[in-house]
C-alpha cells in the first residue's frame, strides 16, 4: 500500500480577487500562505512521511508545496515540476472577474465553463499574453502542445500521461507521493483515480489548502481509503 496526497494551493490573490486564474502565475494572498502552512502542520499531525512531491510550473503551487514539506520537515525530498500539473488554462476568460463575467453572460453560462467536463472556454490566440507560447517557461516545449483554452477533458488528456509515466510508477513501488497542484488538474485526476462520471464530476470542488489522502494499492492503483484533513 503506498499514500498519495492532494493538496490544492492555498487561496491565491486572484481567488482572493475572484479572478479566473488558469496558467496565469499570481501569487499565493496572505490567507493562502497560512492554508498551506496549515496544510503542512495537518499532514504532520497525521504523522505522513513522503518519498517524493510533485506540483506544477505555477508559483502557488510551488510555494504551497514548499510550505508543506517544512512543515513536515521534508523540504529535502526529491520534487518535480511539470506543466502538465497545470490549472486548467482558462484561454480568454484569463483574468476577467467571475461576478462579472456572470452578470454579462449570465450564472448557467459560467457555471458550465467553470465546471462542465466538455465545454471550452473562449480561446485566446497567439498575440494575446495570456497564450502559453508568449511566456519563456515554456520554450522548450512544442509550441503544438501549448492550450490557448481548455476544458477539463482536455486537461485531464495531459495530466493523465505524467500520472501514468512517473507517479503511478511510484505508488507501485509502494512510494508514498505528494502532489501540490489546482482546483481544476486535480478535479481531472480525482476523477481519474476515483473512476467519477463526466457528470458527476461537475459537482466536485476541491477545497484550498486541505489535503486529500488516499491510500492506494501498490498492485493494482486501486483506492482502499480516502479522507480529507478538513481545516479546524
Ligand atoms: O480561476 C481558476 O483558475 C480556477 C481556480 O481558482 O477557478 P474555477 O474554480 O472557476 O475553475
Amino acid at each position: 500500500m503506498a499514500k498519495l496526497v492532494l493538496i490544492r494551493h492555498g487561496e491565491s490573490e486572484w481567488n482572493l480577487a475572484n479572478k479566473f486564474t488558469g496558467w496565469v502565475d499570481v501569487n499565493l494572498s496572505e490567507t493562502g500562505v497560512k492554508e498551506a502552512q496549515q496544510a503542512g502542520a495537518r499532514l504532520k499531525e497525521a504523522g505522513l512521511q513522503f518519498d517524493v512531491a510533485y506540483t506544477s510550473v505555477l508559483t502557488r503551487a510551488i510555494k504551497t508545496l514548499h510550505f508543506a514539506l517544512e512543515g513536515l520537515g521534508q523540504l529535502w525530498i526529491p520534487e518535480y515540476k511539470s506543466w502538465r500539473l497545470n490549472e486548467r488554462h482558462y484561454g480568454a476568460l484569463s483574468g476577467l472577474n467571475k461576478k462579472e463575467t456572470a452578470e454579462k453572460y449570465g450564472d448557467e453560462q459560467v457555471h458550465i465553463w467553470r465546471r462542465s467536463y466538455d465545454e471550452l472556454p473562449p480561446l485566446v490566440g497567439t498575440d494575446s499574453p495570456f497564450h502559453p507560447v508568449n511566456d519563456p517557461r515554456y520554450a522548450n516545449l512544442d509550441p503544438r502542445t501549448l492550450p490557448a483554452g481548455e476544458n477539463l477533458k482536455v486537461t485531464l488528456e495531459r495530466v493523465i500521461p505524467f500520472w501514468q509515466d512517473q507517479i503511478a510508477p511510484q505508488l507501485l513501488d509502494g512510494k508514498n507521493v505528494l502532489i501540490a497542484a489546482h482546483g481544476n488538474s486535480l478535479r481531472a485526476l480525482v476523477k481519474y483515480i476515483e473512476g467519477i462520471s463526466d457528470e458527476d464530476i461537475m459537482g466536485v470542488n476541491i477545497d484550498t489548502g486541505t489535503p486529500l489522502v488516499y491510500e492506494i494499492s501498490d498492485k493494482d492503483l486501486s483506492v482502499i481509503s480516502k479522507d480529507t484533513l478538513t481545516k479546524a
